[in-house]
């Protein structure tokens, strides 16, 4: 299976050197030819993931119609670029395996519902877990869920992109694999900002565990499952994010627990921060499927501007209720 990448930053970069493992071919798309001719001349790409040599055998293109070669397509562009890239892509009846964490601003659509709308003939699949594009790279241990609901391709692409240090766990419940993704992002703003407002360990655990709450009352709105919600692509990576300034979403709510805006720090970054763009998009995605989301309504007070006292007051003012709720 010749797999293509699109996408050429930090998570795409990490994921063309895990399936280049055992100097297999792989070819990445890169939107800007700079960083395409970096990696085709230096194998390295200094832009978005410094410090890793890359395998020769990861060969970069900057023409959408190169991948039309491919037998698998990897998504890994920022969620709200999604539609728009794949839009320009060759992709027929290729599987499009979606590692890219968001809901799209305006539709309030899982990644995959996108791509199922762009390329209704392409099998859709969702690779999601705790997964640092640097430590990937780097080739530390990984695991992460791989979600298809096709049996025969969800083997097929587990074993293509397994490696020694990176292990996939299949599911079919690819729903419940894009949730846990694109909420830990917001959430991880939030544990950022108790982190900036010096808050303490005590907020940041009851943050995770209140906030886990969240993203499981709304991925079972959504038609995801609890036992996917509480695996690696939901738990895993919520708990990862929520505990590393490693994290650009954590890094970027220690900005605004410092009293720093979300237009200034977003302003600095050349890299994505998904939460900042999901949390407007998941509150009216919470909002119409009746799922109450404090942390996550809390977040979004904060990125437009509101005062970490006062929005973490109102949090602790509300109303007594019970755990299970
Ligand atoms: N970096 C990480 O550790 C991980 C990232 N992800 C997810 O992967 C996705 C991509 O993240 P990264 O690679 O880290 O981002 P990045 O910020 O490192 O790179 C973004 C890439 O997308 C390109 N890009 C930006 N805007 C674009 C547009 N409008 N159209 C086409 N291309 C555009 C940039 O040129 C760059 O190549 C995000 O959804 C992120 O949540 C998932 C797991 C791990
Ligand atoms: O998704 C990630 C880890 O699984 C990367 O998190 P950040 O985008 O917050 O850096």
């Amino acid at each position: 299976m010749k797999i293509g990448v699109i996408g050429a930053g930090a998570w795409g970069t990490a994921l063309a050197q895990v399936a280049a493992h055992g100097a297999r071919p792989v070819r990445i798309w890169a939107r800007d030819p700079a960083v395409a001719e970096a990696i085709n001349t230096t194998h390295a790409n200094p832009l978005y993931l410094p410090n890793i040599a890359l395998s020769p055998s990861i060969e970069a293109v900057s023409d959408p119609a190169a991948m039309a070669e491919m037998d698998a397509l990897l998504v890994v562009t920022p969620a709200q670029a999604v539609g728009a890239v794949l839009a320009t892509m060759p992709v027929g009846s290729k599987p499009l395996v979606l590692c890219s964490k968001g809901i799209e601003a305006g539709t309030r659509r899982l990644v995959g519902e996108v791509a199922r709308a762009i390329h209704p003939g392409a099998p859709i699949a969702v690779l999601s877990g705790p997964t640092f594009a640097h430590e990937v790279a780097a080739g530390l241990p990984t695991a992460v869920t791989l979600a298809c609901e096709e049996p025969d391709l969800r083997k097929a692409l587990s074993a293509r992109i397994a490696a020694p240090h990176f292990r996939p766990y299949a599911t079919d419940d690819v729903t419940g694999a894009e949730i846990g993704g694109a909420i830990k992002n917001v959430l991880a703003i939030g544990c950022g900002v108790v982190e900036g407002a010096g808050l303490g360990q005590n907020a940041r655990a009851a943050l995770i565990a209140r906030g886990f709450a969240e993203m499981t009352r709304f991925g079972l709105a959504r038609g995801g499952r609890a036992e996917t919600l509480a695996g690696l692509s939901g738990l895993g990576d919520l708990v990862l994010t929520c505990s590393s300034t490693a994290s650009r979403n954590f890094s970027l709510g220690v900005g605004l627990g410092q009293g720093r805006s979300a237009a200034e720090l977003l302003a600095d970054r050349r890299t994505v921060a998904e939460g900042a763009f999901t949390a407007p998009v998941l509150r009216q995605a919470a909002a119409e499927a009746g799922v109450d989301m404090p942390v996550c309504e809390a977040v979004c007070r904060l990125l437009d501007g509101a005062a970490v006292g006062e929005v973490i007051g109102a949090l602790l003012a509300r109303p007594l209720k019970a755990e299970g709720t």
